[in-house]
């Protein structure tokens, strides 16, 4: 006879924190948000700990190399999608590695041929008003000159002249040598009134350029999340198919934490995973999705360094419908919390948890965290941001993003191209949506983060493992969830009055 679970599986939106004592200095500037991210022995440090505990899903449409750089900078951690193939799944870990705050790699290129008709054409297409001028047009071809809105006069100058006869030319350039740092390149900007400084190599290839106006930017970030040698940290996702050809090849480019990418992990696919990543690479790695007991000791004793809870609870999914798979994320992360606390006990390892999916309001995270998990993977909370890699457009008078699912075909298709592999699915396991557009990264973060904070307050906690060990959490009754929102009352914004 079938197991049947005594209690229905229950979401997020149906607990509440109770307050505890709050003393004074239990203030949000007070509260540390740092949290683990691989396995670590008790009394010891873990070896990665994320700033925040926030990282972004394994999604096409979240998480790139640009979102990377902006999570990392605000301290948490991306995990590059790995629906693509292995060479640009590893060029983005690259490019993230690479990244060095201030130094932008050049994205307006031309050649001395060029017009300056092909210099107006591209401002309107980038936005840009430098233009690096190199041998080849490449961004890290041979550097020949600068074109800025300076050197030209639209209405005298012809616009087939040559980009040679009016660009700044090398001889006449102030320019920095690769490897100087941010300070030094600031000094150079300073001392010499520029608004940009191009960088180069010792064969004058252009490798960077340092933008003035950056200059701000560039400190706005205590929180960030850096390796040993000060490089952002950044995550891949990898699956239980190639990952003796993904594995190497995104260590080799230097990813920190690697994550197996499933909506079920308990299988012997990801046991091989994991014990094949654990027997020939130091490299961190998680594994996952499970939502039970056996689902999360199975992977542990696989040697996985995290473990991620969640199936079909996303806000794109539509697994339990089309598979009758699952189970509410709440009850997931309370079981599987209680399995990591007993583990911990007997073999005084903690594994840390992710809840994935699922994540609607900002006090979900703090639920979540209240109820053992460590971090969060979030997707459609970072697809509406400028930093995801989807198109921004405007639908019925309102700004969009896209957002899809990872199991839709849209998603899929990179199989196609790549692998030659199968042409469509048997059926999707995600819908192609939009998501409302919400601005920048930080702005949103920093407001989340406030809110987060403040409840860990109202708590009397000032980490997340204080967190954890106090929270008091209610369930709510139907009716009561009807008096958390405004109610009674008739909303002024949903609402237009004539004058009269
Ligand atoms: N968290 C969630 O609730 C859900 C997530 N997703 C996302 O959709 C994407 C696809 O997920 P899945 O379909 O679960 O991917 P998957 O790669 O784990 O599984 C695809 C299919 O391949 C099989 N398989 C896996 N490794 C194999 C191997 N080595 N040899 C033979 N067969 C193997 C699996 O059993 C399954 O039938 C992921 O990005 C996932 O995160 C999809 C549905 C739900
Ligand atoms: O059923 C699914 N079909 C899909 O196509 C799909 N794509 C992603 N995911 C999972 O959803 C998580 C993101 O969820 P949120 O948007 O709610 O943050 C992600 O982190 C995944 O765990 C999927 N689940
Ligand atoms: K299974």
């Amino acid at each position: 006879m079938a197991y049947y679970y005594e209690e229905a599986s229950r979401t997020f939106s149906e607990y509440l924190l109770v307050p505890n004592l709050t003393t004074k200095q239990c203030t949000p500037a007070n509260v540390d948000l740092k949290t683990p991210i691989s396995k670590f022995k008790r009394d010891e440090q873990p070896e990665i700990e994320l700033n925040i505990p926030f990282t972004s899903a394994v999604m096409q449409a979240v998480s790139d190399d640009r979102m990377a750089v902006a999570l990392a900078q605000n301290g948490g951690l991306a995990f590059l999608f790995g629906s693509q193939s292995i060479e640009s799944q590893a060029e983005m870990v690259r490019k993230v590695k690479g990244y060095k705050a201030g130094f932008v790699v050049s994205r307006s290129n031309l050649t001395p041929d060029h017009t300056l008709q092909d210099v107006l054409d591209l401002k309107e297409l980038n936005g840009h008003s430098t233009v690096a001028v190199t041998e080849d047009g490449t961004p890290t071809g041979k550097l020949l000159g600068i074109v800025t809105s300076r050197d030209y006069r639209i209405s005298r100058d012809k616009l087939d002249k040559p980009v040679r006869e009016f660009m700044t030319p090398f001889s006449s350039l102030i320019y920095g040598k690769a490897g100087l740092s941010l300070k030094e390149a600031n000094d150079l900007i300073w001392e010499h009134k520029l608004n940009t400084l191009p960088v180069i190599d010792e064969n004058q290839r252009l490798t960077h350029l340092v933008f003035r106006k950056d200059y701000d930017r560039n400190k706005e970030y205590p929180n960030e999340l850096l390796d040993g040698n000060k490089r952002y940290r950044v995550g891949a996702g990898i699956n239980t198919k190639d990952y003796l050809n993904r594995v190497p090849a995104l260590v080799e480019a230097g990813v920190d934490v690697l994550v197996i990418d499933s909506s079920d992990g308990y299988s012997e696919w990801q046991a091989d995973t994991v014990k094949y990543v654990k027997e020939n690479f130091n490299v961190k790695i998680g594994a996952g999705n499970v939502v039970d007991r056996e689902g999360f000791l199975y992977l542990v004793q696989s040697g996985a360094d995290f473990i991620k809870v969640g199936i079909g609870g996303g806000s794109i999914c539509i697994t339990r419908e089309q598979k009758g798979i699952g189970r509410g994320q709440a009850s997931a992360v309370q079981e599987v919390v209680k399995a990591r606390d007993e583990y911990f006990e007997e073999t005084g390892v903690y594994i840390p948890i992710c809840s994935d999916g699922g994540i609607v309001h900002d006090y979900h995270v703090t639920l979540a965290l209240a109820m053992g998990a460590d971090f969060v993977m979030l997707g459609r909370y970072f697809a509406r941001f400028d930093e995801s890699p989807t198109k921004k457009l405007k639908v019925g008078g309102n700004f969009v993003k896209e957002y899809w699912g990872e199991g839709s075909n849209r998603a899929r298709n990179w199989e196609r191209y790549d692998t030659g592999g199968k042409q469509t699915l048997l059926f999707e396991e995600g819908v192609d949506s939009y998501v409302p557009y919400a601005g920048s990264l930080k702005e949103n973060l920093d407001k989340t983060l406030g809110k987060i904070k403040s409840t860990m307050c109202n708590c009397g906690s000032l980490s997340i493992a204080e967190l954890q060990r106090k929270a008091r959490i209610t369930l709510v009754s139907a009716t009561s969830l009807v008096e958390g929102g405004a109610h009674d009352v008739i909303l002024k914004e949903n609402t237009s009055f004539s004058a009269d």
